[in-house]
């Protein structure tokens, strides 16, 4: 057979991977501080450094790979992760390394979209009245707009290395001063920054800075007029937003969460739940309390006056062999795609007792322990995800017709090949933003040890 010569990328690749194989600690180690992107490089054989090290029981290298940030889920061309390759060897201390050490999967999630707190919210200053008026009209003070609950934005320039597309667009009092001041307005007060800027801008004095404050404008006018506000050209309001919401930075969504959840809020309960009355904005926006001084409202807890958050629990749920988890699709899905089962909880129902219903009535699959992992605030409108592993009791799956079109239990295999290789026709995962693509990577990572 005709052997090609390697080109010096390859054969660089191929060195590495012999490191690897040979258990050579220090010669892996000057690749790596010489070329770093090696490290989840694959040879011809498909396996990566870190499989050869697994399956040939070279602990010290393992460990060395996986404190350079090495990728634990490629899997090779028989679907095994380097993970299964040490456990099918024997080697049971590398499998255990394996199975516990990684940053988002000691039990830490990383920090899910939506959830970043941006901003100090400083509940305390929305009952102070002349402090709020004092920061509306303060020059440095920030307002985002929001057309029919959505935020005005701005595209940033194309970046391929950047999941970040959008950006909210920002004014300052000038701009929208007469906007603020219409009745239909509806101003929220988000909080104050909580950055300090660098001591080398020349305008700031050591101590006399001031957070600015931050606000987000609710308005029904016509947007195109809004747009025209914008000293950028290239605005918008984002018209579907289960999927245009998830292009802002870290900062920015955390943003997005509060504001748009109290606007929609506000949208939607303009009148008194209680007796139908007129009310009125308070508390910066975040509460609505009855005109009518006889309403039932006004009386013991005020809960009604408050904007509304909707507990909904969402579970990966593993199968009785610890190596299958029951995901879901609906019909609204986009073709190949499956999920986390979720549902919304009902009054008077604990967590686990809402996610062992809610799987039950979608798949018919009975749940036994239910574990607490992390949870989202979702914005569409304003529910709370509440992230749960689930282990099954039972394994006959009968969906219900009407929210589930299938539901279908995955290998760990599988699951971490679409993990790895990105979308393919047979399985797609949701996005890396949402609660639900973070419980089954942490289940992953978890090597299916609950
Ligand atoms: N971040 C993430 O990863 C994910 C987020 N989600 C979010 O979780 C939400 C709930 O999941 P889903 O499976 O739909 O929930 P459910 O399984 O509880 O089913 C939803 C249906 O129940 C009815 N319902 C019962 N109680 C409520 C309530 N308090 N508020 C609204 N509807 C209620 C609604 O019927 P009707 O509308 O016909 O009146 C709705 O269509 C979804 O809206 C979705 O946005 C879901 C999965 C992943
Ligand atoms: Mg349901
Ligand atoms: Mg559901
Ligand atoms: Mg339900
Ligand atoms: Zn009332």
């Amino acid at each position: 057979m005709a052997s090609f010569p390697l080109s010096a990328k390859e054969e660089i690749v191929e060195r590495f991977l012999d490191a690897a194989v040979r258990g050579d600690l220090p010669q892996l180690r000057m690749l790596l501080t010489h070329t770093p992107s090696l490290i989840n490089q694959t040879g011809y054989s498909g396996w990566t450094a870190l499989m050869l090290a697994a399956r040939n029981g070279h602990y010290n290298v393992v460990e060395a790979l996986l404190s350079h940030g090495c990728d634990k889920l490629p899997v090779n061309s028989s679907l095994q992760t380097a993970y299964d390759i040490a456990k099918f060897w024997g080697h049971s201390h590398i499998s255990n390394l394996l199975a516990q050490t990684d940053n988002s999967c000691s039990g830490v999630l990383p920090e899910l979209y939506f959830s970043r707190e941006t901003l100090d919210r400083q509940s305390d200053k929305r009952t102070d009245k002349a402090w709020l008026e004092a920061q509306q009209s303060d020059p440095n003070t920030v307002y985002l707009l929001f057309s029919n609950v959505n935020p005005m934005v701005s595209r940033c320039e194309e970046d391929k290395s950047s999941e970040v597309l959008d950006k909210l667009c920002r004014f300052r009092y000038d701009e929208v001063k007469d906007l603020i001041q219409k009745p239909k307005t509806k101003l929220i007060f988000l909080g104050v920054e909580k950055k300090k800027p660098s001591s080398s801008c020349s305008q700031v004095q050591e101590g006399s800075w001031e957070p600015p404050a931050w606000f987000a404008v609710g308005t029904d006018e016509d947007a195109t007029e809004l747009l025209k506000r914008c000293r950028e050209n290239n605005c918008f309001f984002p018209e579907s937003p289960n999927r245009n919401l998830l292009k802002f930075s870290e900062e920015e969504a955390g943003i997005v969460a509060h504001a748009r959840s109290v606007l929609v809020w506000h949208d939607r309960y303009s009148f008194c739940s209680t007796c139908g009355s007129g009310t009125s904005l308070e508390e910066g926006g975040h509460k609505r309390r009855c005109l009518n001084s006889e309403c039932r409202s006004l009386k013991g807890v005020h809960n009604t006056c408050y904007p509304r958050v909707d507990p909904v629990v969402i579970m990966l749920v593993v199968h009785p062999d610890r190596n299958q988890c029951l995901l879901g699709r609906k019909k609204s899905f986009p073709v190949g795609m499956f999920s986390c089962l979720a549902g919304f909880i009902e009054p008077g129902e604990a967590i686990e007792d809402a996610v062992r219903r809610e799987v039950e009535e979608e798949s018919g699959v009975k749940v036994g322990l239910v574990r607490y992992i992390c949870s989202q605030p979702w914005p569409m409108p304003s529910n709370l995800m509440i992230g749960c592993l689930a282990i099954a009791t039972s394994t006959n799956i009968k969906v219900d017709q009407n929210e589930i079109e299938e539901a279908r239990w995955f290998t760990r295999q599988q699951i971490a090949e679409s993990l790895h290789r990105g979308a393919n026709p047979a399985l797609m995962l949701p996005p890396s933003q949402t609660i639900a693509h973070q419980l089954i990577r942490y289940w992953i990572c978890k090597n299916a040890n609950l």
